[in-house]
């Protein structure tokens, strides 16, 4: 096969292992920056380039692609749905999973389990959407954050009123959270590979903070997953449409809540804690599924 992975950077971990996964299967891999393709949107002839040259006869493409170039990263995978090509990662699973608040409405309608989670435009409505969510504490995170920034925790209803105003005069999209104060400053990372959890981790927080993040000084351990856990990780994957996934969970006292789910989930952390080769079950998975066309939306979005 041949197979694109789309990349701003071959150095990278997860690339570096995806590379080295196709190669060790007997493929040809090309590492193609997203933001160097440009398109050629023409009626009946969609194409994509990439220094003068047309980019064709790619079986599969990997998209991996950073939160910083969504919109770009999303009309490239979109144009090669449009020619036909098959995209791991489909571009309408990626633009719902980048948005927090489009993720849990479709995680809502199918029951997925999910912290109490409120959103509202008017300043009107501020007292009125912290009672919905049970008062403090509680989390207010940007709707487009990663990595941890943006999400506040407020142990007051006084402390949220301000945060929020905060971001309201920032302009800034955010949603309110229950915060799930049994989890412990933990949550867990399911790889999803298909239909199955590959691999888990469990994040937990540094010392006087809540927040699990790796970037913010979480560290990583093995775990082992209930059934529930496992299905619904699988379940949150599936209503976003994505193949693989990163879905993260806190372990409440009414069972798994989906906090987010991530579409191009980085493989270090997982692979260093699990030991696993995830990057080769991802490629096998494309071995399989991959054919012309053969996209759940068919390049409709
Ligand atoms: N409702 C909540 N209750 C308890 N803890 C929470 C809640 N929401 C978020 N957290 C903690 O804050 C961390 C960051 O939140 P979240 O994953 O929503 O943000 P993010 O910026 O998108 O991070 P990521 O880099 O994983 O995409 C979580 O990993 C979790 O530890
Ligand atoms: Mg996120
Ligand atoms: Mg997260």
């Amino acid at each position: 096969m041949k197979i694109g992975i789309l990349s701003r950077n071959k150095r990278l971990y997860s690339t570096r292992r995806l590379v080295e996964a196709v190669e060790s299967r007997g493929h040809e891999v090309r590492v193609i920056d997203t933001l160097k393709c440009y398109m050629d949107i023409t009626s009946s002839s969609p194409a994509v380039w990439y220094h003068g040259e047309k980019l064709e006869g790619f079986d599969a493409i990997i998209p991996r692609i950073g939160a910083s170039v969504t919109q770009y990263g999303l009309s490239v995978i979109r144009q090669f749905e449009m020619m036909g090509a098959y995209t791991l990662t489909e571009s309408i699973a990626l633009g719902r999973s980048r948005d927090k608040l489009r993720s849990l409405q479709l995680l809502s309608r199918k029951g997925v389990g999910m912290p109490k989670t409120g959103f509202a435009h008017s300043v009107d409505n501020t007292k009125d959407l912290i009672t919905l969510v049970g008062g403090a504490p509680l989390v207010i995170k940007l709707t487009e954050g990663t990595q941890g920034k943006g999400v506040v925790l407020a142990e007051t209803n006084k402390a949220a009123e301000s945060v929020i105003d905060a971001f309201r005069e920032l302009k800034a999209d955010f949603l309110i959270q229950e915060f799930i104060k049994e989890a412990g400053g933990s949550d867990v990372r399911c790889l999803v590979v298909g239909k199955k959890v590959v691999a888990a981790m469990e994040r937990t927080a540094a010392e006087g903070e809540f927040r699990s993040n790796l970037h913010r000084g979480g560290t990583a351990a093995l775990t082992k997953l209930t059934p529930e856990e496992r299905a619904t990780a699988v379940k949150a994957a599936q209503c976003m449409g994505l193949n693989v996934a990163g879905v993260d969970i806190l372990r409440s006292n009414r069972g798994p809540l989906v906090m987010e789910v991530n579409s191009s989930p980085g493989l270090e952390g997982i692979e260093k804690s699990t030991g696993k080769d995830i990057a080769s079950m991802i490629v096998e998975f494309v071995e399989t599924n991959a054919k012309p066309n053969n996209t759940r939306t068919k390049g409709k979005g």
